[in-house]
């Protein structure tokens, strides 16, 4: 079964076309990267997978039901590009107002929530207020709040920016014990090596998919050994 199906798809902001008729599956238990640079359309593609936002044009699902549908924000976790955290509180008050949204309450609560601080290692910081947080500690936070429910969809706007190496390491590291576990996972990246570790990779460019395929697949494709030539190669970004 898809645990996301995006069927041309066309999001226009004014007179501009974001994305352009994207047409894309993603499968149960893949961890699925939309590559792309800036101001490509990942930030968009996302915001519509999760119902944030709507298409003008095609339609999108999400385990099956039409998006957008609220009741579906139980089913999936979601870290936005910018961090969506109360400044004022501290990190476990937070996990707390996320906790309950997710209906998590009692020993549950408080056992999701050191488990998903124990992935972003960030335990010891619990009763910090976030305003006292580094950019790199808040990511890690909106990231252990997507984590809290368990939920069989992950979806992550550039999961990693502003981590360093090993915690990076680390995180994915978890994320590839999820998948095993049977998570399907949806993240954005500019990162490589990132996208090296996804089981299949969209490139997008001016809001088109231009290719879909594992990374080896990419490469092949393209007749090159990397990611990177392939994504020049196939993202049409060759400059004369
Ligand atoms: N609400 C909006 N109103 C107008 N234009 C928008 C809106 N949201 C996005 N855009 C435009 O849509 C285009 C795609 O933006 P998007 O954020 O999806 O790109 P992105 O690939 O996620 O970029 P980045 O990697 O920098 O986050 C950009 O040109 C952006 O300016």
């Amino acid at each position: 079964m898809h645990v996301v199906d995006v069927l041309s798809v066309t999001r226009r902001f004014g007179a501009k076309t974001v994305l352009k008729d994207v047409t894309l599956s993603v499968e149960r238990g893949e961890i699925f990267g939309l590559l792309g640079p800036s101001g490509s359309g990942k930030t968009t593609l996302i915001k519509l997978m999760t119902g944030i936002d709507k298409s003008d044009e095609g339609t999108v699902r999400m385990l099956g039901e039409q998006m957008p549908k609220l009741a579906m924000l139980q089913r999936f976790g979601y870290m936005a590009q910018s961090d969506a955290l109360y400044q004022e509180l501290t990190a476990l008050e937070n996990l707390q107002f996320f906790a309950s949204l997710y209906g998590l309450s009692g020993s549950r609560r408080k056992e999701r929530i050191q488990a998903a601080m124990k992935v972003v290692d960030l335990l010891d910081h619990l009763n910090k207020p976030v305003a006292a947080y580094s950019g790199g500690m808040k990511r890690r936070l909106s990231l252990a709040i997507s984590l809290l429910h368990e939920p069989e969809l992950l979806i992550l706007d550039e999961p990693t920016v502003g981590i360093d190496p090993v915690l990076r390491q680390s995180i994915w590291n978890e994320l590839t014990a999820l998948k095993e576990r049977g998570t399907t996972i949806i993240l954005t990246t500019h990162v490589m090596d990132e996208a090296e570790k996804c089981d299949r990779i969209g490139l997008i460019r001016n809001g088109e998919l231009t290719a879909v395929d594992s990374p080896e697949g990419l490469k092949s494709a393209s007749g090159t050994d990397s990611l990177e030539q392939a994504f020049i190669v196939l993202g049409g970004g060759v400059r004369a």
